[in-house]
């Protein structure tokens, strides 16, 4: 199995002695859109760097494609495996092109190793983005919201099997957000793995096909959004200031 499948097993994970989660287990299919959600804190972008092999869990293990991701190089990962931080604030002045470029690393043999496909590529992916005319920018003089953009875009130029996101809409106006989830929504329709980390619930509901909730140190609930978006884990995650009503047959969260 080579595919973008994600597998999560009883992870569990410690900063020293803090203990951040343990027991998470649940997977992500190609062709599925998964939201993870839960509290500020919960462990979310923890759980991220444990899936790229940046941070080494406690327990349990994660797999990507049918291989633990502790066994894979990192040319291996980035092969197999996308991602977009929250946030990223390059210490140089890259342009934007260079920038969507680097996504291409992992395919040819370095910067200099660039093919007319891998350029191909990186405009493409600027195109999906709406960002074409920010191509000659220097990174550092743009806005938070297009820095945002570049990133997605770099990740898509990536065209790795599986793609995370820690927060992808977070800078991004209510246009872009849609544009966002559209694209993200057409990675998993060919047939990509995508877990995006979203504060939304509506979004979740919206847009994804599962969900995963992280609240107290695991993982509270995972499957269907309307299964798992219930206004008893909503108040729990969220206090009693969270009711949930119905939009179009869609549960929809909204302030009580
Ligand atoms: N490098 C670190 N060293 C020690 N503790 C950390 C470190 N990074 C994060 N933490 C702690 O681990 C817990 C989980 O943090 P994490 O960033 O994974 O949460 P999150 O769910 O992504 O939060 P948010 O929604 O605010 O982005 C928090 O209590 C945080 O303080």
């Amino acid at each position: 199995m080579n595919d973008g499948t994600l597998s999560v097993r009883d992870c569990g994970f410690s900063y020293g002695k803090k203990e951040v989660f343990r027991g998470v287990t649940f997977s992500v299919e190609p062709g599925t859109l998964c939201g993870l959600f839960g509290p500020n804190g919960s462990g979310k972008s923890t759980l991220f760097k444990c899936c790229l092999n940046l941070l080494k869990p406690r327990e349990g293990s994660i797999y990507t494609g049918g291989t633990d991701v502790s066994r894979l190089s990192a040319g291996e990962l980035a092969r197999r495996a996308a991602y977009v931080p929250q946030e990223h604030n390059p210490p140089f002045p890259f342009l934007v092109r260079d920038m969507v470029l680097m996504g291409r690393v992992a395919h040819s043999s370095g910067l200099f190793g660039v093919r007319p496909r891998d350029r191909n590529a990186a405009e493409e992916a600027m195109e999906r983005l709406g960002i074409r005319e920010l191509a000659e920018e220097p990174c550092t003089r743009l806005s938070g919201g297009q820095r945002q953009l570049v990133l997605i875009a770099r990740a898509i130029a990536q065209d790795t099997p599986l793609v995370l996101l820690d927060e992808p809409t977070s800078s991004l106006d209510f246009r872009n957000q849609l544009l966002i989830w559209r694209i993200l929504r057409d990675l998993a329709g060919s047939g990509k793995a995508v877990l995006a980390c979203v504060h939304d619930p509506n979004h979740v509901v919206w847009f994804c096909d599962r969900a995963a909730v992280m609240h107290s140190r695991g993982l509270a609930a995972w499957g269907p959004p309307e299964t798992v978006m219930v206004p008893e884990l909503l108040r729990r995650l969220y206090g009693p200031g969270c009711a949930v009503g119905n939009m179009a047959g869609k549960p929809m969260v909204y302030p009580q």
